[in-house]
């Protein structure tokens, strides 16, 4: 018999000595009883599977969306008539020159403003989003439920899994899309730098060799960030400028997004817009922002932490509007030409376009606490910090003359007027008892 004390550490042995226990000399009978009570528990154990695959919804892929940086491992659930049903009837735009549009991470703060913005005029959208925990993924549900109310149905799963993209362009020819599935955050990057490979590189390749090989080829439109300009001094930030300076791992991630979209455009001829977003907020916004969780802890009484640079220098952004983001998206989208790739291959040049969509205004950090202890009505708990060494940069403003131009861009929403509506927003949507603010 095995004891406890005598048990050998490796449980390679431990195995070893349990199988030569069903072979000892003389031990016939027992040997015989064994073998009945292995055969018995085999049955059980085959019938069980057996039961869990019949018992599995028939007409269901479960994929699993391995993603080794999350602790939340998913299945998605997806497939079936009704399923490709609700895909169609959600992309199905209302007259025929409507655009027909997937969006990434549609449950996210720009994704759900963008889809909404979309259906309403008319288009046919379509969502896909993977509801990670990186923030409450109770608001994401939230705003997931917003715009079923509109008729956009969000797809669950993940853009690294290819035939989840590939069923959907089976299912939609879609004619455009929205690519703002992201890992953002400047800060969280040295917490968990893989997750930013895995959505911001590896998602957005899985995205576009997808895209590149289906017919026809639709046109993307795609986040990139303010933050690829990183310690480039030279304000206010152009298009023109270097961008090979990145301060932080989400930085790199969003670079390499620009030149992968290069490389695509080039080799299969797909049409590509990068729109440099600066620091966007609002409503339906991202708690793990700044203005976000400001607010939550001023009304708490918790101290804030301001960041201030060096010589107490200031540390401002070109904060953005939410409304005024949505409409550089439609302009970006309205304005996309085709892509001229087919059957996988380039069949002339095609559109590759980089725009800087911001306010051209910065604000420093700590007038944006003051304008939030006016509207919250009650006094921050300022703790003034140096800027820690963590990929954030001193400030940001951007030069949008291309995307005047060329979208008609043009933000009308200044930092006051935007944190009101946040602000409105924020006490209505904590304040119905339900949701924990955490
Ligand atoms: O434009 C972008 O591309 C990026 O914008 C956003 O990044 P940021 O501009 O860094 O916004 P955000 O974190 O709200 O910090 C705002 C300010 O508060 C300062 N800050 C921050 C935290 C703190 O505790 N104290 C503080 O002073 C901080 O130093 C900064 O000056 C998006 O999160 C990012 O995903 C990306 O989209």
């Amino acid at each position: 018999m095995l004891h406890i004390d005598s048990a050998p550490s490796t449980p390679g042995k431990v195995k070893m000595e349990k199988s030569s226990y069903f072979f000892t000399r003389g031990g016939g009978a027992r040997w015989h009883y064994s073998l009945a009570k292995l055969t018995v528990w085999s049955f059980a154990f085959l019938a069980l599977i057996l039961i869990f695959f019949l018992r599995s919804p028939a007409p269901s892929t479960i994929t699993s969306a391995a993603d080794p940086s999350r602790r939340s491992l998913r299945n998605y659930n997806w497939g079936g008539s009704a399923w490709e049903k609700r895909v169609r009837a959600s992309a199905r735009a209302r007259s025929s020159n409507g655009l027909t549009v997937l969006v990434t991470g549609a449950a996210g703060f720009v994704g759900t403003h963008v889809s909404s913005a979309l259906k309403r005029r008319g288009d046919g959208v379509l969502g896909i989003d993977n509801f990670n925990d990186y923030y409450d993924p109770s608001l994401k549900r939230a705003r997931q439920a917003l715009l079923e109310r509109t008729g956009v149905f969000i797809v669950e799963g993940d853009i690294n899994d290819e035939a989840l993209l590939r069923k959907l362009f089976e299912v939609v020819p879609f004619t455009h899309v929205m690519h703002l599935a992201a890992q953002a955050g400047v800060r969280y990057a040295m917490e968990n730098p893989g997750s930013y490979v895995h959505s911001n590189i590896a998602g957005f390749v899985n995205l576009l060799e997808v895209c590149k090989s289906v017919n026809p080829q639709p046109a993307i439109v795609w986040a990139s960030s303010s933050s690829v300009y990183g310690l480039n001094t030279k304000v206010p930030f152009s298009e023109k400028d270097r961008t090979d300076q990145p301060a932080s791992l989400y930085a790199a991630t969003k670079k390499a997004g620009e030149e992968i979209a290069h490389t695509y455009n080039h080799i299969y001829g797909l049409s590509l817009t990068g729109l440099r977003f600066f620091t966007v907020y609002g409503p339906w916004g991202r708690p793990d922002m700044a203005y976000f969780f400001f607010t939550k802890d001023i009304l708490k009484g918790k101290q804030i932490a301001i960041f201030e640079a060096a010589n107490h220098g200031t540390v401002a952004r070109d904060f953005t509007y939410i409304d005024d983001i949505v409409k550089g998206c439609l302009g970006a989208l309205d304005t996309a030409e085709k892509s001229t790739g087919s059957g996988g291959k380039k069949r002339g040049p095609a559109q590759l376009r980089v725009f800087n969509l911001g306010n051209t205004s910065p604000v420093p950090v700590s007038e944006l606490v003051s304008i939030l202890e006016r509207l919250l009505k009650v006094k921050a708990k300022r703790n003034i910090m140096k800027l820690p060494r963590n990929g954030d940069v001193q400030y940001t403003h951007a030069n949008i003359s291309y995307a005047q131009r060329e979208l008609g861009y043009k933000p009308t929403t200044d930092l006051q007027s935007g944190l009101k509506k946040f602000v409105r927003w924020y006490l209505n949507y904590y304040s119905d008892g339900k949701k924990a603010v955490e």
